[in-house]
């Protein structure tokens, strides 16, 4: 399986037999696999974990245990629709008419409709929603690419054809497209890998879905910090530092920041394709639990603070509860992490994203963990609506100083040249020029007639290519790829109108232009692919998405939540004192633990002004990690007991 725009190649679900152990017995959800056990050091060891699981895993065992699980099938909403009914993705044979028409291939729609020059300031927000969308999506979503290997001996790279496993964008030569008289030429292509299919075959949704091509999830589509840790057994190993005996993630062996804090390791496969300074010392691409995370400078510096977040608590549990074992300390770290991802995300950020009455409407108070609710990702998540944020990504990236003033030394850059460039952080003043312009700068604005800037339409960098790719093409292709059905059918699933005339597509984006150029490029209604029509609607009050994109986020959102069983709310995962302290975190306390700044706004996901709007870090609410206190007296209850040993025996450890 591969990642070929990331280039990064990753083993398919690499089971072992002691995943297979893990699960039957835990139900395939890995991250609380081990969350919630913790054992003592007597039985840290493989016969005593036997004699366990064996005892009393029935406790745990679930209906349905691949649901969220890592590399488990993107579910489907609405059924899939190919062209040829089971696989061959809409476009496949350019010639074939839907509803009468051709389809126009991606990149003119990319052109036509959604490549912007210039964006808009947003000033209610910072460009930290941004990265959090993006940062947080690679927690609960990653679609594994076919290799131009897998079983054909078509090489992607190269070829414009249309042949199995590659679906390249064709280039039209003509710009604007009819300007010409015999129509557009083809000038190229741009390489695209389809995504891998599932070869699980579900037949509980009738045979002709049964049969259609599936696509995967790489990764655990709970939001569970999976994107710290890694979601196999492999690659959280790898992260650890078991030889360090503290619960501690690895960290960089070879640089630190100027004040001596860590940097995430660097991969194990040297060279790695990142780009380089020319001048000076290689570094090369950051592995972390998710391969992406060297795909630009403001995720990476998420990724760094969480490592650094993990390391902090792991040494201050231990010093609270000195008899806790590396292991312990790491599991309950982890499940710390994982829960302040989970209030970061649904207490802070999706209200913003979709608006505060679609959180009413889809998502509501929490009522505790349903069992019949399946938290997987749906493909029209993460194939369209949650590729909102593709919209919102700003041309420029900020680097900002002390004074919240453009860096000198380390001034603004155009995005392409950011990406995949990891030595600007070792090498450019570490994470704070970067973090800074991340408080420090308005996000860029969503509106109809601006969609995604021409940075990542015209110069989008990915790795092992040298073209440079268009973003909102490749949203696009993908789409058809995973046969997704037409906006109009997300509508109808949304419970809002069908658009059947000019007039009604008009009151939905709200730009009669706009919906004109719409409808002259797609002709029919019908055919409007989902992941445009979702983006040009106009936007709720209070919100950065359409209706249509904050019902699809919304849906998502809410299972994700309710058909978690370790969510941070649910009934016996934290003591109500730590759900307080947990409820303290911000990500501007985040930033003030484990970077270099000192002040911060209090709402890091609204944008002010510098210094009228940030407070110093003293000001900023953090957590009392004492509510994690385990007082031990012989044959007496522990306090604030929520591990294994003491649910079952409700008795100290031995
Ligand atoms: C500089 C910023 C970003 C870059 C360069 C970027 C780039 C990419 C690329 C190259 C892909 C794969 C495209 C494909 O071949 O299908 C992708 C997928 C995706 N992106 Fe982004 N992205 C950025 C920001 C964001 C943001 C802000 C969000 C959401 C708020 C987001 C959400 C997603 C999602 C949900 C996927 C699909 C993931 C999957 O299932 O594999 N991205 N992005
Ligand atoms: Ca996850």
């Amino acid at each position: 399986m591969f990642f070929p725009l990331y280039g990064v190649k990753v083993e398919h679900a690499e089971v072992t037999n002691m995943d297979f152990f893990f699960f039957f017995f835990l139900n395939g959800q890995k991250r609380g696999d081990s969350l919630l056990l913790h054992f003592p050091k007597e039985i840290e060891n493989y016969f005593a974990w036997q004699y366990f699981w064996t005892h009393f895993m029935f406790l745990f065992v679930r209906q349905n245990p691949r649901w969220g699980a890592a590399n488990t099938a993107l579910v489907r909403w609405l059924p899939a629709e190919y062209e040829d009914g089971e696989s061959e993705p809409k476009g496949w044979n350019p010639e074939r008419l839907h509803n009468g028409f051709q389809l126009s291939p991606a990149r003119t729609v990319s052109r036509e409709i959604m490549t912007s020059a210039s964006k808009w300031k947003d000033d209610s927000y910072s460009q930290l929603l941004v990265d959090w969308g993006q940062y947080i999506s690679h927690d609960i979503t990653l679609t594994p690419q076919s290799t131009s290997t897998d079983g054909s001996d078509v090489d992607c790279l190269k070829t414009c054809e249309n042949v199995h496993p590659c679906f390249p964008i064709q280039l039209s030569l003509l710009w604007p497209p009819n300007c010409g008289t015999n129509g557009p030429s083809i000038l190229g292509c741009m390489p695209f890998f389809r995504s891998t299919s599932d070869c699980f075959v579900n037949f509980q949704s009738g045979i002709r879905q049964a049969l259609q091509r599936q696509q995967l999830n790489a990764m655990t589509s709970f939001i569970d910090a999976s994107a710290v840790y890694g979601h196999n057994q492999k690659l959280e190993s790898f992260l650890r530092d078991l030889p360090g005996r503290n619960g501690k993630l690895a960290v960089n062996d070879q640089f630190k920041d100027p004040k001596g804090r860590p940097y995430l390791p660097f991969v194990t496969k040297l060279p790695s394709a990142c780009h380089q300074d020319l001048q000076g010392e290689r570094v090369e691409c950051f592995s972390a639990g998710d391969s992406r995370v060297s795909e630009g400078l403001p995720l990476t510096c998420l990724h760094t603070l969480w490592l650094r977040e993990h390391n902090r608590i792991a040494d201050a549990l231990k010093h609270i509860n000195g008899h806790w074992s590396p292991e312990m300390i790491y599991q309950e770290t982890r499940k710390i992490i994982g829960a302040l991802h989970q209030i970061i995300t649904l207490r802070d950020y999706v209200p913003k994203i979709i608006g505060p009455e679609s959180f009413k409407h889809y998502i509501g108070p929490y009522r505790g963990y349903d069992p019949s609710v399946d938290p997987s990702i749906a493909n029209v998540f993460a194939t369209a609506a949650f590729r909102f944020g593709h919209a919102t990504i700003s041309p420029i990236l900020w680097r900002l100083n002390e004074s919240f003033q453009e860096d000198e030394r380390f001034p603004h850059l155009r995005l392409h040249n950011t990406l995949f460039s990891p030595w600007r952080i070792v090498k450019e003043g570490g994470i704070e020029p970067v973090l800074r312009g991340v408080i420090g700068s308005a996000a860029s604005a969503v509106s109809t007639d601006m969609l995604l800037a021409d940075e990542v339409t015209e110069r989008l960098v990915v790795l092992d290519t040298l073209k440079h790719m268009d973003l909102a093409a490749l949203n696009l292709q993908r789409g058809r790829d995973h046969g997704l059905p037409g906006y109009n059918d997300w509508r109808e699933f949304c419970g809002l109108q069908r658009i059947k005339t000019l007039a009604d597509l008009s009151l939905v984006v709200g730009d009669s232009r706009v919906a004109k150029r719409i409808l002259d490029l797609y002709k029919h209604p019908d055919n409007i692919d989902v992941y445009p029509g979702g983006l040009v609607e106009r936007l709720l009050p209070g919100s950065r998405t359409g209706p249509l994109f904050a019902c699809l986020i919304g849906r998502q959102m809410k299972v994700l939540r309710d058909g978690d069983r370790f969510w941070w709310e649910a009934d016996g995962v934290f003591t109500q004192q730590q759900k307080e302290e947990l409820l303290k975190f911000s990500l501007s306390h985040l930033i003030c633990e484990n970077s270099d700044i000192a002040e911060v706004p209090l709402d890091p996901f609204r944008f002010g002004k510098y210094p009228s709007h940030f407070v110093s870090c003293d000001q900023i609410p953090s957590m009392n990690l004492e509510a994690w206190k385990e007082e031990m007296g012989e044959g007496q209850p522990v306090k604030n007991c929520l591990r294994i040993f003491c649910l079952l025996f409700k008795k100290s450890l031995p």
